[in-house]
């Protein structure tokens, strides 16, 4: 039987507003996480993700409700926070004249008393995100991809458990995205336990298993993400006939007229879904495949919200 993986951080009814605000940033949101999972929190610009991780990470306080590391029971949840949770903010949170060790030094002795343990969590660091090329560059001299590792590397310098990313691949080339995630994937496996939040959403599949969707400050969905699932969308020249149809071993939706949609969650299918496929080529106009119940379900919640 499937192991249920214990809660590391459970808020309840938690609001709060900036000064003057008109209403709530973040308003009675309600939310359990589990260990070694990655929580993706996700929303248009504005609704609140970021002021949300400013709380649970203890950057600000809530006007109302609770949060909670059930896990660290002995500890306050000041204590918690300092020892067991570290942020990657947007923004670099590094020094640009100190070179790559010298800021993991700096961080490392503010989050670490134990000064003996300094040098093994700085190379630990190094190691994770993969630095050691750049460790004696001045972090002003890194490429936009490194100056992103350099801040995730901040974060983990302090041996967290829990490790909050708000967006921590924007602005960074594919290839450096990849690298990222791949990264974060790592950390999943080592047991950390990751909140999230990305405008990108294929990232979020790669990477999460429980989304969040906030809207205006409140959590309007909140669930497990089928990774496993893909949707195959194609579109055709004329509509398909019963015998045409009748090729495909799994039940298609059609959308519409000439585009039709499967969703397929055991990749052992694809066989038969591709000489299926192979068998109408005259018919088929454009193939396309996409893990995308997140994006479906992004549309579906958001679109008379862009601007
Ligand atoms: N320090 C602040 N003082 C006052 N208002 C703020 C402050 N920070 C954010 N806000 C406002 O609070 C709301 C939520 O902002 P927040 O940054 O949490 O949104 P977000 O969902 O993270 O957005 P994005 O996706 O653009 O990063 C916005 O209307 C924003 O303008």
């Amino acid at each position: 039987m499937a192991k249920i993986a214990p809660i590391i951080l459970e808020l309840q009814q938690l609001s709060f507003a900036y000064k003057g605000a008109e209403r709530l940033t973040v308003d009675a949101v309600s939310l359990q996480l589990k260990q070694g999972t990655c929580t993706a929190i996700l929303g248009p610009n504005g609704t609140g993700k970021s002021t949300l991780i400013s709380l649970m990470t203890g950057l600000l306080a809530p006007a109302a409700g609770r949060i909670e590391y059930p896990h660290y029971q002995q500890l306050s949840l000041k204590q918690a926070i300092a020892k067991k949770v570290a942020l990657v903010p947007q923004d670099f949170a590094f020094y640009e004249e100190l070179t790559v060790y010298d800021n993991l030094a700096f961080f490392v002795a503010i989050s670490e008393k134990n000064r003996r343990l300094h040098a093994q969590y700085i190379e630990s660091a190094i190691a994770a995100c993969n630095l050691q090329a750049v460790t004696n560059k001045r972090a002003s001299t890194l490429s936009g991809g490194y100056k992103r590792r350099l801040n995730i590397a901040i974060a983990l310098s302090k041996q967290p458990d829990i490790i909050f990313l708000d967006e921590p691949t924007v602005g960074i080339d594919p290839l450096s995205r990849d690298a990222i995630i791949s990264l974060l994937q790592d950390l999943k496996k080592q047991g950390k336990t990751l909140v999230y939040t990305s405008h990108l959403l294929y990232e979020v599949a790669q990477l999460c298993d429980d989304v969040v969707f906030i809207k205006d400050g409140k959590v309007v969905a909140n669930q497990a993400i089928n990774n496993a699932q893909l949707t195959l969308n194609f579109t055709t020249t004329n509509r398909l006939s019963q015998m045409q149809l009748a090729l495909f071993t799994e039940q298609l939706t059609v959308v519409n007229e000439a585009h039709y949609q499967l969703t397929i969650s055991d990749t052992k299918l694809l066989g038969s879904l591709f000489s299926a496929l192979s068998q109408l080529s005259d018919e088929i106009k454009s193939v396309n495949f996409s893990d995308n119940q997140i994006e479906q379900l992004y549309r579906a919640l958001f679109s008379e919200q862009a601007c």
